[in-house]
C-alpha cells in the first residue's frame, strides 16, 4: 500500500506503508544514528514525533525485549530507506513491521531518506502528516499546515509516571525526577549501587526531598522545555538542597531554574556521533544525542559555567554551578543508542553525592 509524508511545508514525500496501516500527526525530525533504530523507537523524548533514519537499512537484526528504553515505542510514526523483512540476529524475537503494527505505529519505507533530510537541514524541522493508501493530497497539506501538533504541555504528562516508585540498588538513595526518562539512566545509577526512587514530574520539592534523596537526577524528555514551568519551579528549590545531575531536558529545565533561557535549533541534534569538546580538558567525545532544544549561552548567569560545546556548531552542551554541586549536559552519557565515552558522568556524578554525604556525615 502507497503511504505519503505531507510537510507543512507542502512538499509531499512517496513511500511504501508499513507497521500499523494509520495515519499520524507530528514534528518531522531525522537521527543520523547507524545502529540502536528499537532504543530509538522507545526513548519517551521522541513522543509526538515522526523519526526519519538516515541510515538505509533498518530492522535487519530485527527487534528483542532487551533493548528497550521504555516499554514501548514512542515515536508517533517512523520514516526509514529499507525496512528489512528477514532479520538475522541470534538475539532477534521479531520484525521490525510486526512490532510496529503491535504497538500500532504507522510507517513508511522506500521514502528518498536522504532528500527528506536534506529538505529539514535547509527548512528546519516542521510538522508532518503520514498517511496511508487512498488519500486526498490537497487536504492533508493544508491538514498538515493548519492541525495543531499534539501540544507541547501534554508531551512530559504523557511519558512520566504518575505514582512514584523504588527499585533496590544500593546504599545511596537517589530521585530520578522523571520526565520522559530512558530505562539505561535508571540501570547506571542502580549499577552503582543506587537504590533509585522514580518520581513524576508534577513532583513538588517537599515531595522529592521528603525520599530524603543523597542527589537528584533530572531525566531526558520529550517537548520545550519552556512547557514544563512546574519542573523548572520544582529544581529552583531544589538547588543547594541536594546534588543535581540533568540530561537533556534535565540540563535545559536546569538551566531555566539558574534563569537562563533556551530556544529552539533550526533541525536539532539527533545522531550517535556530535563531536562534544570538554572546555576544561580539552578532550573531545564523540557523544549521543536527540535534542531539539539548546540552552542559550549568553543568558547563563555568573555562578553557572559553560563546561562542554558541541563543536559543530558551538552550541551549549554541558554547565556547572560554580559554588553548588550541580552539573548537566544536553547529550546522552547512557548512550543507548550510540557511544558509550561519556559514561564517567555518571561516575563523576557519584563522586559528587558521595562527597556533599561525607561533608554532612551522612
Ligand atoms: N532527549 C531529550 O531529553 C530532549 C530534550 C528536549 N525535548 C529537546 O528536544 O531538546
Amino acid at each position: 500500500m502507497q503511504g505519503f509524508l505531507v510537510l507543512e511545508d507542502g512538499t509531499v514525500f512517496t513511500g511504501e506503508a508499513f507497521g500499523h496501516p494509520g495515519s499520524c500527526h507530528g514534528e518531522v525530525v531525522f537521527n543520523t544514528s547507524m545502529t540502536g533504530y528499537q532504543e530509538i523507537l522507545t526513548d519517551p523524548s521522541y513522543c509526538g514525533q515522526i523519526v526519519v533514519l538516515t541510515y538505509p537499512l533498518i530492522g535487519n537484526y530485527g527487534v528483542n525485549a532487551e533493548d528497550l528504553e521504555s516499554p514501548r515505542p514512542q515515536v508517533a510514526g517512523f520514516i526509514v530507506h529499507e525496512a528489512c523483512s528477514r532479520p538475522s540476529n541470534w538475539r532477534a524475537t521479531g520484525d521490525i513491521d510486526r512490532y510496529l503494527k503491535e504497538n500500532h505505529i504507522p510507517a513508511l519505507q522506500g521514502v528518498d531518506t536522504r532528500a527528506l533530510t536534506r529538505h529539514l537541514r535547509r527548512h528546519g524541522t516542521m510538522r508532518g502528516i503520514l498517511a496511508v493508501g487512498d488519500v486526498d493530497l490537497d487536504e492533508l497539506k493544508s491538514r498538515a499546515a493548519t492541525e495543531p501538533p499534539l501540544s507541547g504541555p501534554r508531551l512530559v504528562p504523557a511519558v512520566t509516571n504518575k505514582e512514584p516508585f523504588t527499585l533496590a540498588g544500593g546504599d545511596r538513595r537517589i530521585v530520578l525526577y522523571n520526565f520522559g526518562v530512558k530505562e539505561n539512566i535508571i540501570r547506571w545509577l542502580r549499577r552503582l549501587d543506587c537504590t533509585v526512587t522514580v518520581m513524576p514530574a508534577g513532583s513538588r520539592a517537599a515531595d522529592i526531598l521528603a525520599a530524603r534523596p543523597h542527589g537528584v537526577v533530572v531525566s531526558n524528555g520529550p517537548g520545550d522545555p519552556k512547557d514544563v514551568p512546574y519542573g523548572v519551579a520544582t529544581i529552583r528549590e531544589l538547588l543547594g538542597k541536594v546534588p543535581l545531575m540533568g540530561i537533556c531536558l534535565g540540563h535545559q529545565l536546569l538551566a531555566l531554574a539558574l534563569r537562563a533561557d533556551t530556544y529552539k535549533l533550526p533541525f536539532g541534534h539527533r545522531g550517535g556521533n556530535h563531536p562534544v569538546k570538554d572546555l576544561n580538558t580539552g578532550r573531545v567525545y564523540i557523544t549521543s544525542q536527540n535534542h531539539g532544544y539548546a540552552v542559550r549561552a549568553e543568558s547563563l548567569p555568573e555562578d553557572a559555567a559553560v563546561t562542554h560545546i558541541n563543536l559543530n556548531d558551538g552550541t551549549v552542551e554541558g554547565l556547572r554551578h560554580r559554588q553548588l554541586p550541580v552539573f548537566s549536559v544536553q547529550y546522552h552519557p547512557e548512550s543507548s543508542p550510540g557511544p558509550t565515552d561519556s559514561e564517567y558522568l555518571f561516575y563523576e556524578f557519584i563522586e559528587m553525592v558521595d562527597a556533599a554525604r561525607e561533608r554532612e556525615g551522612d
